[in-house]
């Protein structure tokens, strides 16, 4: 029998999830206060579950692939994408990223609401380290995409939550990134925005540049965008391979 030899260099991947798992301690009783809670914590009453959020994932993804993560709900997507935006750090194992990641997940979670979008958009600019005069630079763009100039000077506590996404993705994709990860959070944007992000998302695939890690419960989504899938189930990576045998057999087993 032939053996099949992976010849990708480490260089060609984007992205190495090795051996990665994410265990939550969550308190084991029910606690209505902060008070509560701190009483517990001196008397050394409180006790804690560990919870395994992932178990043991691994895998890699090449330069310029478009990576989709399927799995029901709470079956750690979400705890993935995050630990490889460098916003949760894995209880084991490790994760590598290879270039500048634009991390679309819990949209304009580094905002402030009681400043303006504009004010948003430099705060969340230097988050994403661009500098004043690059913003300054990229402002137009950013606001002609969001469609929101006539809101500018608005505090953001005045936004709903599809605005707000819109300002989020404007910013976060003003240049092409090398690895985008993007979440179901544009759904809370309405159609014709989530199409124009979509056509965004196809430019960056399409450049063959950008490697991209896409979350979504539209398995036609899925389907449409990524070359190959992950599927996740209660944390445990059950299969990898092509989105369609993937998606097959994601199917299958709840058919
Ligand atoms: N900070 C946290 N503390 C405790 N448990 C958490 C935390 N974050 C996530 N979890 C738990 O980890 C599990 C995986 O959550 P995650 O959000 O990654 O799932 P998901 O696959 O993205 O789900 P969905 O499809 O519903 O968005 C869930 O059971 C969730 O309750």
């Amino acid at each position: 029998m032939a053996v099949k030899t992976d010849t990708t260099n480490s260089e060609d991947y984007a992205i190495e999830v090795n051996d990665v798992s994410m265990i939550f301690n969550m308190a084991s009783e029910r606690l209505d206060n902060l008070k509560e809670y701190f009483i517990k914590l001196v008397k050394h009453e409180l006790f804690f579950e560990e919870f395994h959020a992932l178990k043991h994932v691994s895998f890699k993804v090449r330069r310029g692939e478009v990576l989709g993560l399927v799995g029901t709900n709470g079956s750690g997507k979400s705890t993935m994408l995050k630990i490889i935006a460098g916003v949760l750090e894995p209880s084991e194992g490790s994760v590598r990223v290879h270039g500048n990641i634009a991390p679309l997940i819990e949209l304009g979670a580094g905002f402030d609401i009681e400043l303006t979008a504009r004010e948003n958009i430099y705060l969340n600019g230097a988050l994403l380290g661009y500098t004043k005069e690059f913003i300054d630079a990229h402002l137009d763009d950013i606001v002609d995409f969001a469609e929101l100039r006539d809101f500018m000077d608005m505090p953001l506590k005045n936004y709903s939550s599809g605005m707000v996404a819109r300002i989020a993705f404007a910013i976060a994709t003003v240049v092409e990134p090398d690895v985008l990860i993007v979440d179901e959070t544009l759904s809370v944007g309405d159609v014709f925005f989530q199409e124009k992000c979509e056509r965004r998302i196809r430019e960056f695939i399409e450049s063959g540049r950008v490697t991209v890690l896409f979350v979504s419960h539209s398995l036609e989504q899925v389907e449409r965008l990524c070359t190959r899938c992950v599927w996740i189930e209660k944390g445990e990576q059950r299969m990898i391979g092509d989105t369609d045998d993937v998606c097959q057999a994601y199917r299958r087993q709840f058919n």
